[in-house]
């Protein structure tokens, strides 16, 4: 019986781009999950170890950053096929290449006015479409009697792709993190809101669908110091412009996007190619409340 190397390939999978351009201060944002799959003449690496015909799934993910910055993510299909393309017409042992690219959208966040920002808030800032989910958990000891009715969303993913900044920590023997200016804020906001009073005077729709607003507005709209103070800004922005609302929880991880040093290959990265990390994440909690806001009783339970 002889034994026989049968069909492989390999390559490096998901790799997650986000290219931002920038068009006279208006931002578009590109943000891709890219996997390459090579194969060719691979019978030695795996029956001897003898790595000479290998492109390394390292130089792959750092191709795909690479073209990113070089030629822009257009169609994901022109994306897909000039990666494929080069792959197996740079490399003799390559023979084939199989490219496969998921596309996140995004769409702008309208914002009513942001006089005080230099740049206009929805020229930098996005939601992303498709994913959030609404919420709703109510109490009840029988109609009217000790009745809650927490509303709210998941997954409402957000990203500015400027206008905020982390610096000023605490600086002890386990920190790297630089400060930064400028850098990408983006998070998955996990948000519910508790009503005042369960009675259905507020049309729970149109409130819903203002609280949700607010939200946007004020990630657009505020120039960050920190995702903490950002949330701050949020919760604050519905409990001022709802009065039916008086409590507001919020989880908002970090989803951090690296700069990719593109340096080795020649090229600058002015805030331009980010590598989407998904995990760890900063995971940032809090509520804000009014003063006068009445006993939860069980409303969160
Ligand atoms: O907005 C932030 N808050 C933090 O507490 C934190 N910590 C960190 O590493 N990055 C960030 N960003």
């Amino acid at each position: 019986m002889a034994i026989v190397l049968g069909p492989n390939r390999y390559g490096k999978a998901e790799t997650r781009v986000v290219r931002v351009t920038k068009d006279a201060g208006v931002h578009h944002v590109k943000d891709c999950n890219v996997s390459v799959s090579l194969s060719g003449d691979m019978d030695q690496v795996h029956l001897s170890g003898d790595n000479a015909a290998v492109l390394t799934t390292d130089a792959q993910k750092n191709t795909v950053f690479a073209f990113a910055k070089k030629y822009g993510i257009g169609e994901i299909e022109e994306f897909a096929l000039t990666l494929a393309r080069h792959f197996v017409d740079s490399q003799p042992t390559i023979r084939h290449a199989r490219v496969e690219v998921e596309e996140y959208g995004w769409d702008r966040i309208p914002v009513q006015e942001a006089p005080h920002l230099g740049l206009r808030a929805e020229q930098h800032s996005f939601v992303r479409n498709g994913s959030e989910v609404r919420t709703a958990l109510v109490h009840s000891d029988g109609s009217g009697a000790d009745e809650s009715v927490v509303s709210g969303l998941t997954d409402l993913v957000v990203l500015n792709s400027t206008g905020s900044e982390f610096h000023g920590y605490i600086e002890d023997e386990y920190t790297t993190l630089q400060p930064t200016d400028d850098r990408v804020l983006a998070t998955a906001v996990t948000a519910r809101w508790r009503h005042r009073s369960a009675e259905a005077a507020t049309a729970f729709g149109r409130s819903y669908r203002a609280a949700r607003q607010c939200l946007l507005e004020a990630f657009a709209e505020t120039h960050s110091l920190s995702l903490q103070q950002t949330l701050y800004q949020m919760g604050r922005r519905v409990l001022n412009e709802r009065r039916e609302i008086c409590e507001v929880r919020m989880a908002m991880p970090n989803k951090h996007h690296f700069v990719v040093d593109l340096e080795p290959f020649g090229m600058d990265n002015d805030n331009e190619v980010f590598y989407a990390a998904d995990r760890p994440y900063g995971l940032i909690e809090g509520s804000v409340l009014t003063d006068d806001a009445p006993d939860p009783l069980f409303a969160w339970e």
